[in-house]
C-alpha cells in the first residue's frame, strides 16, 4: 500500500496547538503520513511563549538528509525558521533533493506577540528561501513586512500580495484572518485574483490556524490536487476545526483536529 507523504519544517510547541504538532496533526488528518524536521524548540502554550531555542543548522540540515535519503515527502511544508543560518541550510537541501510542492508560511511572531524570527533573517527569507516555494501564506502582518505595505483592509490585499508575488516569483496565499469582521483570503497566482471568503467565526481558540492551513495546503498537494483546489480544501477543513468549538487551556486554545473523526469514545456527554 502507498500514501501519500508530507514533510514539515518548522518549530515545536509542547503544548501541541502550533508548530510541528499541529503540522503532524493535520496531515494524518487528510489521510497523509506526515514527518517533521525540527528547527527550533519553544516552550509555550495557550497564554503565549516564554522561550525559544533554536537548533543547530546542522542538526537541521541532517534531519532533513534523514528524511529525503529515505522517504521522498511528495511534499514539503516550511514554518518557522529562526535564523539567517537555517533558512538557508534548508535552502540548499530543497535544492539539492529537488523537493517538490513547497508551502512556505513565513512565521514572525507568534499571535500572542513573542519573536519567532530574528528580524536580520528576513532578507535571507525573501532572497534564499521563499522563491524555492510554490506557494507562501502570509498573514495581514507578515504581508506588511514581505510587501513593505500598509494593508488596513480587504482593498489593500491585492496590491500587498501582487508585489510579494513579483518578489518571490510565486503564487502567494494572503491571509485575512485578522481583519474585522471576515476571514477572507487572497490566492494571486500571477494572473488571477482568487478570492476565498470565510465568515469569521467567533472564538478565542485560534492557536495554530496559520499552521493547520499550510500543512493542510501541503497535504492536499501532496494527495494531487491542483494549488486552487488544496487551498479551498484546506480553508474549509480549518473552518470545521475552528467551528468545532474545543476549549482547552487558560489561553488562545488549539483547533481541534479530530472534527472529522467519527469513531472512538466521546468525551462531550460527561
Ligand atoms: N475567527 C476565524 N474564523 C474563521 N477563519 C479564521 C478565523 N481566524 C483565522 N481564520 C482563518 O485562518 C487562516 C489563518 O489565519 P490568520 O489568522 O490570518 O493567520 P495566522 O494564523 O498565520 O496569524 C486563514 O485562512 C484565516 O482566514
Ligand atoms: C512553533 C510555532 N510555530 C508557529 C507559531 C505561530 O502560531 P500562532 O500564530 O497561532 O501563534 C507558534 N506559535 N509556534
Amino acid at each position: 500500500m502507498k500514501r501519500s507523504t508530507v514533510l514539515t519544517i518548522a518549530g515545536s510547541d509542547p503544548s501541541g496547538g502550533a508548530g510541528i504538532q499541529a503540522d503532524l496533526k493535520t496531515m494524518t488528518a487528510f489521510g497523509c503520513y506526515g514527518m517533521s524536521a525540527i528547527t527550533a524548540i519553544t516552550v509555550q502554550n495557550t497564554t503565549g511563549v516564554t522561550r525559544v531555542e533554536t537548533l543547530d543548522p546542522g542538526l537541521v540540515s541532517a534531519q532533513l538528509d534523514a528524511v529525503f535519503t529515505d522517504i521522498r515527502p511528495d511534499a514539503v511544508k516550511i514554518g518557522m525558521v529562526s535564523c539567517k543560518e537555517t533558512i538557508r541550510v534548508i535552502a540548499e537541501k530543497l535544492t539539492e533533493y529537488h523537493a517538490q510542492n513547497i508551502v512556505m508560511d513565513p512565521v514572525m511572531v507568534s499571535t500572542s506577540g513573542h519573536r519567532l524570527m530574528e528580524p536580520d533573517a528576513m532578507d535571507t527569507l525573501i532572497r534564499v528561501l521563499l522563491p524555492l516555494a510554490d506557494l507562501s501564506t502570509p498573514n495581514l502582518p507578515e504581508g506588511e513586512a514581505l510587501s513593505g505595505l500598509t494593508i488596513a483592509s480587504g482593498t489593500d490585499m491585492p496590491c500587498a500580495a501582487r508585489k510579494i508575488y513579483d518578489a518571490t516569483g510565486h503564487p502567494v496565499l494572503l491571509k485575512g484572518g485578522h481583519l474585522d469582521g471576515c476571514a477572507d483570503d487572497l490566492l494571486w497566482n500571477g494572473r488571477e485574483e482568487i478570492w476565498l471568503r470565510g465568515r469569521q467565526i467567533k472564538t478565542k481558540n485560534s492557536h495554530g490556524t496559520g499552521c493547520t492551513l499550510s500543512s493542510a495546503i501541503a497535504s492536499g498537494l501532496a494527495l494531487g490536487l491542483s494549488l486552487e483546489s488544496a487551498v479551498r480544501e484546506a480553508k474549509t477543513y480549518l473552518s470545521g476545526a475552528l467551528a468545532a468549538g474545543l476549549e482547552l487551556g487558560n489561553g488562545r486554545g488549539p483547533v481541534d483536529h479530530c472534527f472529522r473523526i467519527e469513531w472512538g469514545p466521546r468525551h462531550d456527554t460527561e
